[in-house]
This record gives C-alpha cells, sequence and structure tokens, in this order.
C-alpha cells in the first residue's frame, strides 16, 4: 500500500538582469571609452532534502516561490549582483517532476541532497564587452535572459511516525479524524478500519508529524485471529507507537485484560516492534466520572506493569489530543535524527562564461549596427548556451 503525499507549486528563477550602454565621463577625458557593465545572473530554486521535515503539506499553503533578479549592470564597468537563489526545504524522498511535462526532475534521496528545479536566467552583456578596434564607441548590450518557470510537482512516500495501536472500537480512527485532515471511517463496532490509513498531524506550520491508524488487533492475531497481525508491518518504521485503551468498552470487557492480549501479540510479532517507544493512552475519559477513569487507569498499569508515559484523552470530545500531540512533537523532535547525515552536494557546472561572451558578442558584431534594437523588454533572443 502506498501513501503519496502531493503538492504542485510553481517555481521561479530570477531573470538575468540586462547589460547596459554607458560611456566613461570625466572632467578632461571628453571621449572615454564604453564601460557598461554585464547584468547579474538570476537565482536558481532548489529543492534540499531536510530529514527534519516529514510531509510536503505546507507546500499546499504557499504555493508561489520565487529566486531573486540579477540586477542591471552599471557605469564604470560595474557587474549586476546575481539574484539570490532560493531553497524550499522538503523531506528526504521527495520526487520533484515538471508536473507540465511529466519529466522526472530528480528524486531527494539524502540529507541535504539540493536539486535544481529552475534556472535562473543569465546577464545580459554591456556594452563595454562590444568595444572592438573598428568599434570604439558601441552602442550595443544584451538583456538578460528570463529565468526558467515551472510547475513543479513534488511527491512523497509517507513515512508513519507514530503508530496507533489497540483493541477493535479503542477509538484508534477517531483520534486520528480529531488530530489531522484523514478521516477514516469511524462505528461503533469492531474492525472498522481495514486498511491503514495516515494522518499528517500539524500543530504549527513546518512542525508536523505522520500517524498510522492500523486495524484493530484482538487475541490470537497472531494465530490469524480477526484480521491477524498483518498490518502490524506497518508500524516497524514509526519511532514511537501509542497504545489506545478505551477505559469503558460496550461490549463489557475489561480493559486491562484486553490490554495485556494486545502487548503479548505484540510481542509474538515481533520483539522489536514490542521494544519499541511506545505511550499508554486511555480514550473515551468522557464516559467515565473522574474517580471511575482513576480505578481503570490504576488497574491497567498495574497489569501491564507499566512504567511509562501514561495519557488520557477524549478522542471524540478532542479533550487532551492537543497537549498529547504537542508531547509527541517535542518527543520526535528530539529524537536524534538516525539516518546517516550524508551530504551529497549536487554537481556543479561551471558555465564557461568566456565561451558565452564570445558567442553574443560575435553575434551582435555580424549584424549591422543600425539594425539594433535597443527594445528593453526584447528577452525574445534566441542564444544558446554550452555547458
Ligand atoms: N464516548 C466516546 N466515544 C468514543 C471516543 N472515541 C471513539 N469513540 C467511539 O468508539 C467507537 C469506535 O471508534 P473508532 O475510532 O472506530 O475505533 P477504532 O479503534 O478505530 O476501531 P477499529 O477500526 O474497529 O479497530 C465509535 O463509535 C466512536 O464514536 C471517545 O473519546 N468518547
Ligand atoms: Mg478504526
Amino acid at each position: 500500500m502506498k501513501f503519496v503525499d502531493e503538492a504542485v507549486i510553481r517555481v521561479e528563477a530570477g531573470d538575468g538582469g540586462n547589460g547596459i550602454v554607458s560611456f566613461r565621463r570625466e572632467k578632461y577625458v571628453p571621449k572615454g571609452g564604453p564601460d557598461g557593465g554585464d547584468g547579474g545572473d538570476g537565482g536558481d530554486v532548489y529543492l534540499v532534502a531536510d530529514e527534519n521535515y516529514n510531509t510536503l503539506i505546507d507546500f499546499r499553503f504557499e504555493r508561489f516561490h520565487r529566486a531573486e533578479r540579477g540586477t542591471n549592470g552599471q557605469s564604470a564597468n560595474c557587474t549586476g549582483k546575481r539574484g539570490e537563489d532560493l531553497e524550499l526545504r522538503v523531506p528526504v524522498g521527495t520526487r520533484a517532476t515538471d508536473q507540465d511535462t511529466g519529466e522526472v526532475i530528480g528524486d531527494l534521496t539524502k540529507h541535504e541532497q539540493k536539486l535544481m528545479v529552475a534556472k535562473g536566467g543569465y546577464h545580459g552583456l554591456g556594452n563595454a564587452r562590444f568595444k572592438s578596434s573598428t568599434n570604439r564607441a558601441p552602442r550595443q548590450k544584451t538583456m538578460g535572459t528570463p529565468g526558467e518557470v515551472r510547475s513543479l510537482k513534488m511527491e512523497l512516500m509517507l513515512l508513519a511516525d507514530v503508530g496507533l495501536l489497540g483493541f477493535p472500537n479503542a477509538g484508534k480512527s477517531t483520534f486520528i479524524r480529531s488530530v489531522s485532515a484523514a478521516k477514516p471511517k469511524v462505528a461503533d463496532y469492531p474492525f472498522t478500519t481495514l486498511v491503514p490509513n495516515l494522518g499528517v498531524v500539524r500543530p504549527e506550520s513546518h512542525r508536523s508529524f505522520v500517524v498510522a491508524d492500523i486495524p484493530g488487533l484482538i487475541e490470537g492475531a497472531a494465530d490469524g485471529a480477526g484480521l491477524g497481525i498483518r498490518f502490524l508491518k506497518h508500524l516497524e518504521r514509526c519511532r514511537l507507537l501509542l497504545h489506545v485503551v478505551d477505559i469503558c468498552p460496550v461490549d463489557g470487557t475489561d480493559p486491562a485484560e484486553t490490554a495485556v492480549a494486545i502487548l503479548d501479540e505484540l510481542a509474538q510479532y515481533s520483539p522489536k516492534l514490542a521494544s519499541k517507544p511506545r505511550w499508554l493512552v486511555f480514550n473515551k475519559t468522557d464516559l467515565l466520572l473522574e474517580d471511575e477513569a482513576d480505578e481503570v487507569v490504576d488497574r491497567v498499569v498495574a497489569a501491564l506493569d507499566w512504567q511509562g508515559d501514561v495519557y488520557r484523552m477524549s478522542a471524540f470530545n478532542k479533550e487532551g489530543t492537543d497537549p498529547l500531540c504537542w508531547k509527541i512533537l517535542e518527543y520526535l523532535e528530539s529524537l536524534p535524527a538516525d539516518r546517516l547525515a550524508e551530504v551529497e552536494e549536487a554537481e556543479k557546472v561551471e558555465f564557461q562564461w568566456d565561451h558565452y561572451h564570445k558567442e553574443q558578442i560575435e553575434k551582435f558584431v555580424d549584424d549591422d549596427d543600425d539594425d539594433w534594437d535597443d527594445d528593453d523588454d526584447d528577452h525574445d533572443m534566441e542564444i544558446i548556451y554550452k555547458p
């Protein structure tokens, strides 16, 4: 089963700055030579993989991203400033595709890996470049080229950070409904959930985690009872498990007994999964008075010989759910990044400016001077770049 998170954004690299026409003007130097500088290149747009991010959801709220334009050249042979690049941080595992052509631009598989998704425009040349023995006062310049603009589709295979574990009807799906945008079916009968659901919990922008809701577990699951344990494999890559316990089951089962049974099944399935960090979360606190709830909590804690963290909530009324989500977020953020911080710099392609400059100059020197079109908006010229 694939869980895919996706977002389509528009990325715009900066345009190149224009070259300018200027002549040296100084006292006692009446006919100074050409000194119009080149423009600066436009900034590029990059995606940078960051293991501290785990969803693309924030990009659904911020759709437009633009790198800076290069500034125009100036007199006295001053080159314009290069536009700042724009770096968009995305989760490791993100794939970038051109939405219009379907071309896969690349996959970000390692922390800090950089991928260029829109190339900035090239700089225009100032008139100082066009000086020659036959033309000492050139009035030519070229315009910067436009930066690349793309509709960029980003896709991410979601990995859950937090897995929900519990008896059918404990309220796992209700929890995920109340804290995320996921809307799995909720009903008062066991095995409502037949396939896992993922929800992205986003207490504030750029801070989020992913919760997996899987079908309930029952005693004998390891031997195939109920839906069995095959869904437990979806929890293997989670960093935290929440064991959800219904404090007042309608079918009269004893919460302490079912809690013990679930942990037995978990241990049978995989000792590794059973040793993962796990918190005990009591649900449906709205159904009991406080001291009645205390009594159930104490009994379950004793039956499990539980030493770890204990939380209470009413998933249905959203009571206690927000503080729990904040605790989870803080906990996850406190964990060391387990993946090796392998840094792979994008290969730098050195642009051969000499070549570009020569080509530009040749192009214009071949042209008749009088044909020179001085229109500042002229972005249509075709320039072939050679890497
Ligand atoms: N009173 C009360 N009822 C709740 C609460 N949370 C869930 N329920 C009810 O409990 C029933 C089961 O909820 P689900 O969220 O479907 O439970 P589940 O754990 O996902 O169940 P399965 O998918 O069958 O494993 C539904 O009728 C919910 O409305 C709660 O906090 N208080
Ligand atoms: Mg469910």
